[in-house]
């Protein structure tokens, strides 16, 4: 009776004893991140066990290393000569006294963490494994105190019972982070992947707009997206004809202040003592003339975008007062006493090498500079040949929609003549060249070589008119005859051409020719492919 009473008294305070510690369970349990749970396991054991220290290394992803928190010490884990290697190998508990640690191993990380101990203290390393195969080992326990203290603890039913709970909710912990760590990894790309694609739709969008497909059109449509997206002063350099306008515009549309104005000033083609009250804007009275107070260019940007073309013809005087309103937000109308807010952003434009004018003194290199947050090269046709076709057969189809013209195409041949061409005026004399061929080609044909205006066709119409009046006038320096005659030739014929509006009967018979020697002609010429 009264064994039994013993046992069950027994086996009561046995339960009692592990409710009692069910609350520092709890404390691992709840711990939110494996460093938290590091942190609380080494100090529960330390006050627990009256211990001098503890702590818990963990083995970092690679497997490789063993490391210490809030420390840069780490330890390979196949280095023999430190305890942690030997214990991880051996799965099992070791006890040593730091003197012996100081003599036998020599790894300098490690002595230098032994160093700092007592000379009669020992050493109980636990190695830490997760029960789940897939990350098993986990790292070591290190817990330094007397010989007395540590002894026990290598078979204690109440230390393996506490490190089987640690390594269980580290696992836990150790999955979760990591499943945690590739969702943000995940949402991060997904992000990135979203905003490169929604970039890419607007730059192949703006396509509709800055025609062409060569790769330097590709990179200007991408660079002007990621302009839009900010609120930087833009410099847009390039050869006139090239496209800055458009630009401009684009940039504007596809930024946040779209909803807002667009304007525009050419600052080359207002007179220099009016640009100034145009930008800025005058109070009554502020000069002999100005009855009327007006709003400026810059106040009716508001909320909008500023478009100075042709900066580098900005009088030096009101370089500084721009810069001041880049730099400051604020201007002062002409002839007005209190100072306004300017909400805009500016977006400026050169044909003209500014860099040389700054030499010259006459830009401010600072206004330069403040301009070109946003630098954008636009590049001249001759460096993008490839976009001629895409941009001549645009400019036919705008040309029959503005004139109510049935469809029309144009002969490769033409295409290759265009394709030769120099452009000093860029797309702009491009477009000029269109809409003169397209108003000389006959309803219903195609543009043809000898419809194009220009070098060749002015070539024809000189030797036409000395042909007709008292012979040709030979340049000097000919040096090849058959290419001379083969100009000659194409002159006469082009011309003969477009006098009979391409009709080829009447050209050949104008020229005492066949009809059949003509075609011929024309097809070696290039004037013709049908
Ligand atoms: N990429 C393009 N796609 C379609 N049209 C274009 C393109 N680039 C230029 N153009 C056309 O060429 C002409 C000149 O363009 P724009 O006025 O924008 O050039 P710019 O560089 O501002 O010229 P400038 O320096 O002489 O003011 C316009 O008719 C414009 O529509």
């Amino acid at each position: 009776m009264t064994s039994a009473a013993d046992a069950t008294s027994t086996a009561k305070s046995a339960l009692s004893a592990e409710l009692a510690a069910m609350p520092l369970a709890l404390m691992l349990v709840e711990s939110r991140s494996t460093l938290m749970l590091r942190q609380r396991a080494a100090q529960l054991l330390q006050d627990q066990l009256g211990l001098a220290s503890a702590e818990c290394l963990y083995i970092d992803g690679s497997g490789r290393w063993l490391g210490r928190d809030g420390d840069e010490g780490q330890f390979d884990c196949s280095d023999f000569n430190h305890p942690y290697a030997h214990v991880i190998r051996s799965g099992k508990a070791l006890t040593l006294s730091v003197a012996d640690a100081r003599t036998r191993l020599d790894d300098a990380t490690f002595q230098q963490q032994v160093a700092a101990l007592g000379a009669g203290s020992y050493l109980h390393i636990r190695p830490l494994r997760a029960a789940d195969k897939g990350r098993e080992w986990l790292g070591v326990m290190v817990l330094v105190g007397t010989q007395s203290r540590l002894r026990s603890l290598t078979e204690d039913p109440g230390m393996v019972a506490f490190d089987a709970l640690l390594c269980r909710v580290w696992a836990r912990l150790a999955r979760e982070q990591g499943e945690r760590q590739r969702s943000r990894l995940l949402q991060d790309s997904l992000a990135k992947l979203n905003d490169g694609a929604r970039r890419q739709a607007l730059a192949d969008q703006l396509a509709d707009d800055l025609l062409g497909q060569s790769s330097a059109m590709q990179a200007l449509r991408r660079h002007v997206v990621r302009a839009a997206e900010t609120n930087l002063a833009v410099l847009l350099q390039g050869e006139t004809g090239t496209g800055k306008d458009r630009v401009a515009r684009a940039i504007h549309q596809l930024s946040g202040r779209s909803k807002g104005p667009f304007m525009a000033i050419n600052c080359a083609a207002i007179p220099e003592a009016l640009l100034e009250s145009e930008l800025f804007g005058h109070a009554k009275g502020a000069f002999s003339g100005a009855d009327q107070a007006r709003e400026g260019l810059i106040s009716q940007a508001d909320g909008g975008t500023l478009f100075l073309d042709e900066i580098g013809d900005m009088p030096l005087a009101l370089q500084a007062k721009l810069l001041r309103v880049l730099e400051s937000g604020r201007y002062r109308p002409l002839g007005a006493s209190e100072e306004r807010c300017a909400n805009l952003r500016l977006v400026a434009a050169t044909h003209q090498p500014l860099r040389e004018q700054i030499r010259e003194q006459r830009f401010r290199a600072d206004l330069y500079y403040r301009l070109g947050q946003f630098p954008l090269e636009l590049p001249p046709l001759c460096e993008r040949r490839d976009d001629i076709a895409t941009l001549a057969q645009s400019f036919i189809r705008d040309f029959c929609e503005r004139e109510g013209r049935d469809e029309m195409g144009i002969t490769p041949a033409a295409l290759r003549l265009l394709y030769r061409r120099d452009y000093p005026g860029n797309v702009r004399e491009l477009k000029n060249v269109i809409d003169y061929a397209c108003a000389m080609t006959p309803q219903g044909a195609d543009i043809d070589a000898y419809l194009l205006p220009g070098e060749q066709s002015d070539q024809a119409s000189s030797a036409s008119e000395v042909t007709e009046d008292a012979g040709f006038a030979l340049p000097d320096d000919i040096d090849d005859l058959r290419q001379a005659l083969r100009d000659v030739e194409s002159a006469i014929i082009r011309q003969r051409l477009r006098r009979f509006g391409g009709n080829r009967a009447q050209v050949a018979e104008s020229l005492g020719l066949p009809k059949r020697t003509l075609a011929h002609k024309c097809q070696l010429l290039e004037l013709d492919t049908k």
